[in-house]
Order: C-alpha cells, then structure tokens, then sequence
C-alpha cells in the first residue's frame, strides 16, 4: 500500500483511503447522487479554464494572505463542514481543526459533527465556523447561535440545498448507516480494515454530539441517513429564515448552497455577509453546474464586499488560482482532507493541506502573480476547443 509520505496528490492520498477503509465508508466519502454528472463535472469543469501567465514580475516574495468570515488565513482556502466525521477516523474533528490551525486555515464544523462544538471550541484556537441544518425542532436553531456565540465561533455558513436527502446510490447499494451496522458483511469488512476499525471502534462513542441532547434517533438502533434527514430536517426553510439568523447572530454569515445570482443578491439584502457557492459536492441536485462556472456572474451580483466561497470539486491548487481570477475571495475543500483524513488522521490532513498550499504558491509563481490580490480575469479565460 502507498505510504502517506509518497502521496504527491490528492488523488494519491484518495487511493490510500479507498484502501483503509471499509468500502461503504469510502463510497459514502466518494460518492455523488445519481449519476453522479455534478460530482464529475464539479471536478472537470477546472481544466475548462486556461491560466494566462505574467512574467518577469518578480515573484521572489509572494502575499497570499486574505479574509475569510472577517478572519484571516494564510491561504484563500477553507475547510468544508462534513457530517459523521467519526466515521473515518477515531480522532475525528479535532484531527481535522489542529491541522488546520497548523496551516492558519478556517475550521468549519457541521451541525451532524460528531465532536461538540464547546470541545472543538476549547481545544482548538483558530478561526471557525458552525454550519447550520435547520431541524424540525426550531429551538434547536436558536440554542446553536447561543452556544456558537458563548464557544467563540466566528461565523455561520447556513447549508440550503438539502430539504431532502440527494439520491446517493451508492449509499443505497451499500446499507450505509449510522452508526456502521454491525453485519455479517461489514464486520468482515471491517476486519479486513483493521487500521480503520481499531481506532473507530475503540474511540470515543459515535454519535452526533450537537444534537443528540435533543433528537437522538440513533438510540433505537442503525438508521440510513435518508430516514434520518427525512425525519429531521425541516422543509419550510425559506429566505425569512435567513432575516431571522442574520439578525440573531449579527456576524459573518455565509449562505451555503447559492448557485446563481439572483440568489447570491438576495441573500446578501437577507443580512448574509458571503455566500458559499456549492452544489454540495455533487451529493443533492445532480445536473447542478459546476460551482466554479457560476463564480463570474455571483460575483458579478453582489459586488465587492461579500464573501464570495467557490466549494467543491477543488483537487489541485491551481484550482484556487482560477477560482480567485474568476472573481472568488477563496475556495473550500470537503472530500479531499477527508481522504487525508482517512488515509492519515491529523497527518494525512497535514499532508493535504501541505500539498494543495505548495501547488497554489507554485502556480502563482509560474503565472507570475506575487499577490493574490492581484489575481484577476486577465490571468483565466475559457480554453477553446476543449472538449
Ligand atoms: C462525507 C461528506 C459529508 C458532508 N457533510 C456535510 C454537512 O454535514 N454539511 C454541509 O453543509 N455539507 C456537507 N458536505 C458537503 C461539503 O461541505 C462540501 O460542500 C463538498 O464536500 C465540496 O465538494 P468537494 O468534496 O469536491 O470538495 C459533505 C461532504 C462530504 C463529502
Ligand atoms: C450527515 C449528512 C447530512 C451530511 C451531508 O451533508 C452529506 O452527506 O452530504
């Protein structure tokens, strides 16, 4: 099996987890809904773009330093919030937080996390996030923007593109569940991973820490993740919804799951501070475009000032610098830490975060950018021919 320290890529450290974890762990990490079109074109849709070069601009120096949520990072990426975190490793958010404190890049923690956000508060000092899933029960909405506010977190990225569960199918096909159920099949699985199991199973008791004092499901047993959405997120969400959290939260505030325009301009005038452009990495509306082609006409809509987020199908750190030119404050990573995550715990977070930061150096340097504030639509135009 490749080692962690061989990894040149994401996609290297995507092969180590496919081979640690048991499969309808990593399906459930690697897959898309239904024909998973989004998942791909997410991911292609980056070589659709051609990086224009500068040269002799003296790139001895380069600033890549910028704002995200009001907060500052070392680097125009952040991390995605992804739900049962658990799952993939026994060390679970807090593996993911340190290393991106390490690499001074903004933490966002799902409300399906499986850490409670006043320990990833208390252990981990960097700039983060809650992200929002508006449940059934409202009063769990209310009391999230108290503790958020009581724990320190800097800003909310409230996810609106998943009334209903996406049709993932591998997920269909495999019985994924949570908590893993414990058959014939997966605990054969599971001792064919046994560096995936021993600390999984061993560690702390899985469960989703932030709202199980309220809606714990999951102690009558298994349950896929259709049923448990199906039963708990709620439907009604509507833009009066943003007013409300924009005005009880009065912060940084992203609308994650924006796709066009309009709907970036309308969450702005709602009270959103930024919006995360997002299709959810291909897992809910499959056919959704690729985040990276809606960049130019979000940003277009709402100005200067909002956070404008491109999230999803990012593998390469040239990926960064075409999103940047196109018109994004930054990008945002969900699959590709986890993978390091699954291959490496805190390590293997390391070694992605390490990676996708050289190549974005790089790439600047070659495309002759010693600013990232510089970057603009000259340095990125649409490849001809490609197809
Ligand atoms: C395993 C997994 C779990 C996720 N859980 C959540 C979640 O709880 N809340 C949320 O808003 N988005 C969630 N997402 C979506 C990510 O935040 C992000 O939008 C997506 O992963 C970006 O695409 P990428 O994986 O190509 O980087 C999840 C994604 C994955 C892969
Ligand atoms: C636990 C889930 C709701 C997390 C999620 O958003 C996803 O799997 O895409």
């Amino acid at each position: 099996m490749m080692q962690l320290h061989r990894a040149n890529n994401v996609a290297d450290l995507r092969r180590i987890a496919s081979r640690r974890l048991p499969r309808p762990i990593f399906d459930y990490i690697d897959g898309g809904a239904d024909d998973e079109v989004s998942l791909r074109r997410n991911v292609d849709a980056f070589a659709r773009y051609d990086l224009i070069p500068d040269v002799l601009n003296d790139v001895s120096a380069i600033r890549t330093e910028t704002r995200i949520f009001g907060q500052a990072s070392r680097w125009p990426l952040m991390l995605s919030p992804t739900g049962l975190t658990r799952m993939f490793h026994g060390h679970a958010e807090l593996a993911v937080a340190r290393a991106a404190a390490k690499h001074g890049l903004i933490y966002s923690l799902s409300t399906m996390g499986t850490t409670r956000l006043e320990d990833l508060a208390q252990a981990f000092a960097g700039p983060k996030v809650f992200q929002i899933y508006i449940f059934k029960d409202r009063g769990l909405t209310a009391e999230f923007v108290a503790r958020c506010k009581d724990a320190g977190f800097d800003g909310l990225a409230l996810t609106v593109d998943t009334p209903v569960a996406g049709n993932r199918e591998r997920d269909r096909v495999s019985g994924f569940s949570l908590p893993p159920k414990l058959t014939l099949t997966s605990l054969l699985s599971f001792a064919r991973h046994p560096a995936w199991s021993l600390p999984a199973l061993t560690g702390a008791k899985f469960s989703l820490a932030n709202v199980s004092h309220k809606v714990d499901l999951l102690a009558s047993g298994p349950m896929s993740l259709f049923d448990y959405i199906g039963a708990q997120f709620d439907r009604s969400v509507s833009w009066r919804d943003v007013e409300w959290l924009a005005s009880q939260w009065n912060g940084p505030l992203a609308i994650k799951g924006v796709m066009t325009p309009e709907d970036a301009r309308r969450s702005v005038a709602s009270g959103a501070t930024g919006v995360m452009v997002s299709n959810h990495g291909g897992r809910q509306l499959d056919g959704a475009p690729a985040p990276i082609d809606q960049i130019e006409a979000v940003r277009a809509a709402v100005g200067d000032a909002p956070d404008v987020i491109c999230d999803g199908g990012i593998r390469r750190g040239s990926d960064v610098v075409k999103a940047l030119a196109l018109g994004a404050t930054a990008c945002s990573i969900g699959r590709p830490y986890l993978y390091g995550l699954a291959a490496g715990g805190e390590a293997g977070v390391d070694r992605v975060l390490s990676m996708l930061g050289d190549e974005f150096q790089r790439t600047l340097a070659l495309a002759g950018v010693n600013d990232v504030a510089a970057l603009s639509r000259r340095h990125v135009r649409k490849s001809e021919g490609w197809r």
